[in-house]
C-alpha cells in the first residue's frame, strides 16, 4: 500500500454564522468569524490517494490526473468564491473547516474512486495554524 498526495490552494471568503441565530448569538459562539460582511482565508488543500502501484507505469495514480481532478469537482468551485453563497457542495451547511472537508471528501470520493485508486485524506489548512483532516 502506497500513499500520494497532491496540493492546490484557492481563497474564498466565507462566515460563520447560522441563520437561524441572531447576530448576537452568532457573535457570541463565532466572534470575529461570524462578521456580517464576510472574511476571506487562503486555503491549501492536501488530498492523499491510497492503493497499489502499478508495475507497468510505475504509478498510483498520475499526478496530473488528480489535479484535474481536484481542480474540476472542488478548486474551479471554491477559488474566489463565497463559500456560503457561491458553493453548490455547501448550500445549507455552515461555513467550518470541518464541514468543508467532509463536503470536499464527498465532491472527490466517486471520481477518485473511478480511478481505481482509494481515496484517503483530504486535509484542509484554513490558515496557517488551523488545519482539519478528514479520513471519510
Ligand atoms: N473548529 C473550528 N474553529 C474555528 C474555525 C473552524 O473552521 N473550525 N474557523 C475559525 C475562523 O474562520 C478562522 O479560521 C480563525 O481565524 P484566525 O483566528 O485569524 O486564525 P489563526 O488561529 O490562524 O490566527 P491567530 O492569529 O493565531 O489567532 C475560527 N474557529
Amino acid at each position: 500500500m502506497i500513499y500520494i498526495t497532491r496540493k492546490a490552494s484557492f481563497n474564498a471568503a466565507h462566515k460563520l454564522a447560522r441563520t437561524d441565530w441572531d447576530d448576537d448569538k452568532n457573535n457570541e459562539v463565532y466572534g470575529k468569524c461570524a462578521n456580517p460582511n464576510w472574511h476571506g482565508h487562503n486555503y491549501w488543500l492536501y488530498v492523499t490517494v491510497k492503493g497499489e502501484i502499478n508495475q507497468e507505469t510505475g504509478f498510483l495514480v498520475d499526478l496530473k490526473w488528480l489535479k484535474d481532478v481536484m481542480n474540476t469537482y472542488v478548486v474551479d468551485k471554491v477559488d474566489h468564491k463565497n463559500l456560503n453563497l457561491d458553493v453548490d457542495f455547501m448550500k445549507g451547511k455552515l461555513a467550518s473547516t470541518e464541514n468543508l472537508a467532509v463536503a470536499v471528501w464527498d465532491q472527490l470520493l466517486a471520481p477518485i474512486a473511478e480511478s481505481g485508486a482509494v481515496l484517503h485524506c483530504v486535509k484542509i489548512y484554513e490558515t496557517e495554524n488551523n488545519f482539519v483532516e478528514y479520513f471519510g
